[in-house]
């Protein structure tokens, strides 16, 4: 059968949105991992799955596949891109829209200028919820790798990140801290791994290891964990430019118990087909 998608990117974070509003097939782990390939297949960090929501109050429901087939419960530039879907595809006709994630329930807008701004939901904390092994909630942990001993947030945005400050994200080892830290016996879900570095109070350099991917060129949770971390450490202050190596993302959080505001671009790249 024919599978209609969508290809789109929020900073080079890239996608595969598929309707399954109005269109139903069974997409296996094996079958993503197949449409992931770079080589072989379409190519994308994640899949993004349209569906008819399960709770009344919500317009739709979100699901999220990374590239190795693992459903994870949210995506932060993925969001973006699913209110212009939804909205060009004509499945909506409001610029607000309420949307159902494993993750927690999101509420995305549509900007006059384009750009969507999502209300991330509250970030969680408590090491339990995010999950992270700890006795009690801290700004930071010691987090012991090979003999060494790293400085790390935990931070849950639905899904679970770690966020290291740098000196220099240029010369930050994302690719081989990051997938150890991904993996790491403390994160019991793995985890996505941020290398933060700070310019100001209101600017930062961000790279981002995504678990079940590698390095993406964006990360919107990550954009969003990180100016938490940074902020509960007393270095950020409630607006926040992160720029990341595919662009910049707008943070706003006002601190502890409130919600994290994330804005950016969402961006089509072609309409396709593919053959199941
Ligand atoms: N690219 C995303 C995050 C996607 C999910 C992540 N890799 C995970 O496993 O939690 C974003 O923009 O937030």
């Amino acid at each position: 059968m024919l599978l209609h998608f969508t290809k789109m990117h929020g900073l080079g974070n890239d996608f595969m949105v598929v309707d399954m509003v109005t269109q139903s097939v069974r997409l296996p782990t094996d079958k993503i991992r197949r449409l992931a390939d770079r080589q072989f297949g379409v190519g994308f960090d994640q899949l993004l799955i349209v569906e008819p929501p399960t709770d009344p109050d919500m317009d739709f429901r979100y699901r999220i596949f990374n590239a190795d087939g693992s459903e994870v419960e949210q995506c932060g530039n993925g969001a973006r891109c699913f209110a212009k879907f939804v909205r060009d595809k004509k499945l909506i006709g409001r610029d607000t829209i309420h949307v159902q994630t494993a993750g927690g329930n999101i509420e995305l807008n549509i900007l006059a200028n384009g750009e969507v701004s999502v209300d991330m939901g509250v970030p969680r904390l408590v090491p339990e919820d995010i999950p992270f092994r700890a006795q009690e909630q801290r700004p930071t942990y010691d987090l012991r790798i090979d003999g060494e001993e790293y400085e790390v947030s935990a931070v849950s945005m639905g899904n679970p990140h770690a966020v290291l400050q740098v000196d220099d994200v240029n010369r930050a080892p994302v690719e081989r801290l990051g997938s150890v830290i991904e993996q790491h016996k403390r994160f019991p879900k793995r985890c996505n791994v941020g290398f933060m570095q700070v310019l100001d109070k209101a600017e930062i350099n961000l790279r981002v290891f995504e678990r079940g991917v590698g390095e993406t060129l964006a990360c919107g949770t990550g954009a969003c964990a990180a100016v938490v971390a940074g902020q509960l450490q007393g270095l950020l202050g409630d607006d926040v430019r992160v720029n990341l190596p595919g662009g910049t993302l707008n943070i706003h959080w006002p601190g502890e118990g409130h919600s994290v505001i994330m804005t950016g671009t969402a961006s089509r790249v072609f309409e396709g087909q593919t053959r199941l």
